[in-house]
């Protein structure tokens, strides 16, 4: 039987939906909202998503201020485009794209954002809020993810909770804005949770982890890491990776972490690239810019992680 194929851009309308309403009422309120982006070089998967960014920003209405840097660009010229932002009132979000270059120190650069226009969770401040479960801004992309789960399920009838409780995530990479958000959404989520990194493909092969999972996240860049050796008939597979490859006449495009022709025909469900993650993240990131204006106007926002069902005592107290 072949997996059912979960529509990211459809999803990523239906979340949109309401985004250009959120931005009208902040600017007819003479309340400041904007993104500013800064990408440094030109390295492919930030390139692309940076485009996205831009084209999105202008359909919803919110003001978007691009700061492409060159490639060697100074550590030091990158935190003072940093702190020019911060103190800029009409600028509510800021993105830094990654990979930074060499020789810039990625902490670093995360720690001089204000924690208030961190729409992405890399502050300390914000990485360790989303840790301890008390999220200001759930990064975009493990926020996609989740949110494409989460319709899923709805989708074909499973309760969440029970889905969620009984169920094993395993989480291929873990870096700071990708994999390590995730794993803390699936805690959140109370599932059962493993992490595999590069060292489990290197020694013991990263299958014996892979094989037993419910949902596969794959977010390691790695273009068709994932084979159908590595997944089990009922898992659910969410392909996070976006990596350029060429084809035999010299276009390039893009392609996930998971080999989709292998794999699709034998798990329950499956995330494409493109269409899968990648458009509702683009979504979410907007959502956060719109909670960061919201957040600075002293204006409520919707507690984003009130998930946690709590487990019904064993014996009732007498
Ligand atoms: N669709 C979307 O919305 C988005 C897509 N992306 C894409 O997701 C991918 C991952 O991004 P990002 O987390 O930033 O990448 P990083 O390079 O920062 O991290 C990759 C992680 O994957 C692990 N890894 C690498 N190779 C393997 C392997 N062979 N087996 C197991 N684990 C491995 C690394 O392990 P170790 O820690 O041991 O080095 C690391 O933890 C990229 O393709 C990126 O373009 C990113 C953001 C958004
Ligand atoms: N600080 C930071 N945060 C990121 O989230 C981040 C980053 N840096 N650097 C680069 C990667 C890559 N990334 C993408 C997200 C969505 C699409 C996306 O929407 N892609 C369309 C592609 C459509 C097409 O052009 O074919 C899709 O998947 O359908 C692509 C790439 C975010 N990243």
């Amino acid at each position: 039987m072949s997996a059912q194929v979960i529509d990211g851009r459809a999803c990523a309308h239906a979340l949109k939906a309401t985004l250009p309403a959120d931005v009208s009422r902040l600017q007819q309120d003479g309340l400041p909202i904007g993104l500013a982006t800064i990408l440094i070089g030109d390295q492919y998967g930030a390139s692309a998503y940076e485009r996205r960014i831009r084209r999105l920003a202008a359909e919803l209405g919110v003001p978007h201020r691009p700061h492409p840097l060159p490639a060697d660009t100074p550590q030091d010229g990158v935190i003072r485009l940093i702190e020019k932002l911060n103190n800029d009132s009409s600028v509510s979000g800021i993105l830094v794209l990654r990979p930074l270059p060499a020789h810039i120190d990625e902490a670093t650069v995360f720690r001089a954002i204000d924690p208030r226009k961190d729409i992405e969770a890399v502050h300390p401040e914000n990485a360790g809020l989303l840790a301890l479960g008390v999220p200001r801004f759930i990064p975009s992309t493990a926020a996609s993810v989740f949110h494409l789960l989460d319709t899923w399920l709805d989708s074909v009838g499973e309760n969440r909770a029970d889905f969620y409780h009984r169920s094993l995530i395993v989480v291929v990479g873990r870096s700071n804005n990708v994999g390590k958000p995730a794993i803390s959404l699936g805690y959140e989520r109370q599932a059962t949770v493993q992490s595999v990194d590069e060292w489990a493909d290197r020694t013991t092969g990263i299958g014996r982890h892979t094989r037993w999972a419910d949902v596969l996240i794959v977010a390691a860049g790695k273009a068709g890491l994932i084979k159908t050796e590595h997944v089990s008939e009922n898992a659910v597979v969410i392909d996070v990776g976006i990596n350029p490859q060429t084809d035999a006449d010299g276009r390039v495009r893009m392609v996930g972490d998971v080999d989709y022709a292998s794999v699709a025909p034998r798990v329950r469900a499956i995330t494409p690239v493109p269409g899968g993650v990648g458009p509702v993240t683009d979504v979410w990131l907007l959502r956060n810019t719109v909670r960061a204006a919201r957040l600075l106007a002293g204006l409520p926002v919707d507690d984003v992680l009130s998930l946690a069902t709590p487990i019904p005592a064993l014996m009732e107290e007498s």
